[in-house]
């Protein structure tokens, strides 16, 4: 049986899954194998990168599925060390090239880099692509709201999805607020913590929850997400869990649940040191 997601629609009209599928370190035919399993269950969403090198594994698993090419939305990212203009655009058809696919759903802005200082270069590039027919929709990940804010300064252009780490332990209750009010969508990765040694689908709160609503820990963290208006995007290569962690919307946590659900945050949650106010990945 297929999964069926309620959807958000993006500032720019383009409608998109409340949940989609990570594919970071799913590369080769095991690879293949668990991204046409996703679209098999259900999933829509593919968020890749040109740094996660899958992007071919992804084309690979879109042309093997028998779900048609148009009703999957694909997502790709921009690497740090590409953000000069010519640079972009060529990363941009070169990712094309090697997923097989004439457009991108969705191209984001990796990192922000701040010290490398190219992102309003590489956002222009953005634009441009989006105008030339090779992107449908325009985004950005990891960026701070002085980084948007400097983005709409000098072109006039907001994102309309930026991708941040989000998880009980880092909530991005602040990123949240100001993406809200700018009409950008809050995208969430690693939205269970990438399973780490301190491990949030362990935490009592959330296995107390789990009990409560006969879930999994898993499906507690993603409909906490999607109840506060985010968009996470998990990666599993079991099928079991690809399905249950699609499998959120025929139950609602209380208000009160919420609440003890975002006061897991603290400000030191994040998974890496990753601050994108100094965090550089090229
Ligand atoms: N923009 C950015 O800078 C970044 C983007 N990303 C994107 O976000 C995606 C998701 O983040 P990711 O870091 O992969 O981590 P996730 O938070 O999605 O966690 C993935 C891990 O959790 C396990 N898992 C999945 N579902 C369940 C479940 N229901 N119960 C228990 N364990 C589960 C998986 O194991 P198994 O596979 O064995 O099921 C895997 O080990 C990435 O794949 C990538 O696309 C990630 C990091 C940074
Ligand atoms: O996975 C990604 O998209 C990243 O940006 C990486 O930085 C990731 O967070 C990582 O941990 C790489 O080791």
């Amino acid at each position: 049986m297929i999964l069926m997601t309620e959807t958000y629609t993006l500032s720019d009209g383009l409608v998109v899954p409340k949940v989609g599928f990570g594919t970071y370190k799913l590369n080769g035919a095991q690879g293949v194998n668990a991204i046409t399993s996703a679209l098999d269950v259900g999933y829509r969403l593919l968020d890749t990168a040109v740094n996660y090198e899958n992007e071919g594994t992804v084309g690979q698993a879109i042309a093997r599925s028998s779900v048609p090419r148009e009703k999957i939305l694909v997502s790709s990212k921009l690497p740090g060390r590409r953000q000069h203009y010519d640079d972009a655009i060529a990363t941009i058809e070169e990712s094309l090239y090697r997923s097989g696919l004439d457009y991108f759903d969705l191209y984001l802005i990796h990192w922000p880099n701040p010290k490398t200082d190219l992102y309003v270069e590489a956002w222009q590039a953005l634009i441009a692509a989006q105008k030339f027919g090779l992107i449908r929709s325009i985004g950005v990940s990891n960026f701070l709201p002085a980084h948007l804010e400097r983005l709409e300064k000098e072109t006039g252009v907001m994102p309309v999805i930026n991708q941040v780490e989000l998880h009980p332990y880092f909530n991005q209750a602040d990123q949240r607020k100001f993406d809200t009010e700018h009409h950008i969508l809050t995208q969430a990765w690693s939205p269970l913590g990438r399973s780490t040694s301190n491990n949030v689908l362990k935490h009592p709160e959330i296995v107390a929850l789990a009990e409560k609503y006969h879930r999994s820990a898993g499906q507690i963290i993603l409909r906490w997400q999607t109840q506060l208006g985010v968009l996470p995007i998990p990666k599993s290569t079991h099928v079991a869990r690809q399905r249950q962690n699609l499998n959120i919307f025929d139950f609602e946590l209380s208000t009160e649940d919420m609440a003890t659900i975002n006061a897991i945050s603290k400000p030191d949650g994040r998974i890496r040191d990753q601050d994108p106010a100094y965090y550089e990945e090229f």
